[in-house]
């Protein structure tokens, strides 16, 4: 069994360098990495293309690397309550890529299995469709999408084992699930860290082949504060 475990978060993030391509798990503040950002933070890492389904809020999440200018890309399905983001993005600091939401899914997916590219009907007919070849399924047209390809996938996982088997706590599965496995190398942020063969073979949502790095995270209070900001 090969150890997947580290003992810290720059050990965990080792190698991450100015304008790679990153993917970060979450759904609005849930089940976002926070250790992991709070380190790209602290590295100064710059120029790097951010695919996660949204950009965080001003002080949290995402919003922290954006704040200080670190991100050069987002690809996005949903970027709307942080006034940065959008004050960048409409100065033309920001490029964005604005993908529809179950695309953005299945273009990780893709890259987790090792698929190239798919066709979907979603965007058909859009500024999204714009340069991709398209083709008719049963009578409807659908349009090309690639995979990502990323150099690194960071994910938060509720518990995880030394192998780096992950099982996910309730919705905070999200987008970690299909990023899993997705980019080169596969960070792995946990709640709780176990010994390898500790956790249930039934509960494992993702196995620990598709993870290359794993560590157990601090507990962030923050996350809670800032989710009552983000409902105003
Ligand atoms: C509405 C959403 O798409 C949630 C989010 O990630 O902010």
């Amino acid at each position: 069994m090969i150890n997947k475990k580290v003992n810290t978060v720059s050990e965990a993030l080792a190698g991450i360098s100015d304008g790679q391509t990153i993917m970060l798990g979450g759904f609005g503040l849930c089940g976002i990495p926070e250790n992991s950002i709070a380190e790209l933070v602290r590295m100064d890492v710059r120029n790097l293309t951010c695919i996660s389904n949204n950009a965080g809020v001003d002080d949290f999440g995402l919003g922290l690397l954006l704040q200080k200018r670190q991100i050069k890309k987002m690809i996005s399905s949903y970027v709307g309550e942080n006034a940065e983001f959008e004050r960048q993005m409409l100065s033309g600091e920001l490029e964005v890529e604005l993908t529809p939401q179950g695309t953005l899914a299945e273009k990780c997916r893709a890259a987790q299995a090792g698929i190239p590219a798919f066709f979907t009907p979603a965007g058909y007919g859009t500024e999204v469709a714009e340069g991709k070849e398209s083709r008719e399924f049963n009578g409807k047209m659908h349009i090309l999408e690639h995979a990502y390809q990323a150099d690194f996938s960071i994910v938060k996982a509720w518990k995880g084992d030394e192998a780096g088997n992950l099982i996910f706590k309730g919705t905070a599965r999200n987008f970690n699930a299909p990023m899993a496995g997705a980019g080169k190398i596969t960070i792995a942020e946990v709640e709780e860290l176990l010994p390898a063969g500790s956790l249930d073979p039934n509960e494992i949502h993702i196995p620990g082949i598709l993870v290359q790095r794993i560590f157990k995270g601090a507990k962030f209070e923050k996350r809670i504060e800032q989710r009552t900001v983000r409902k105003k």
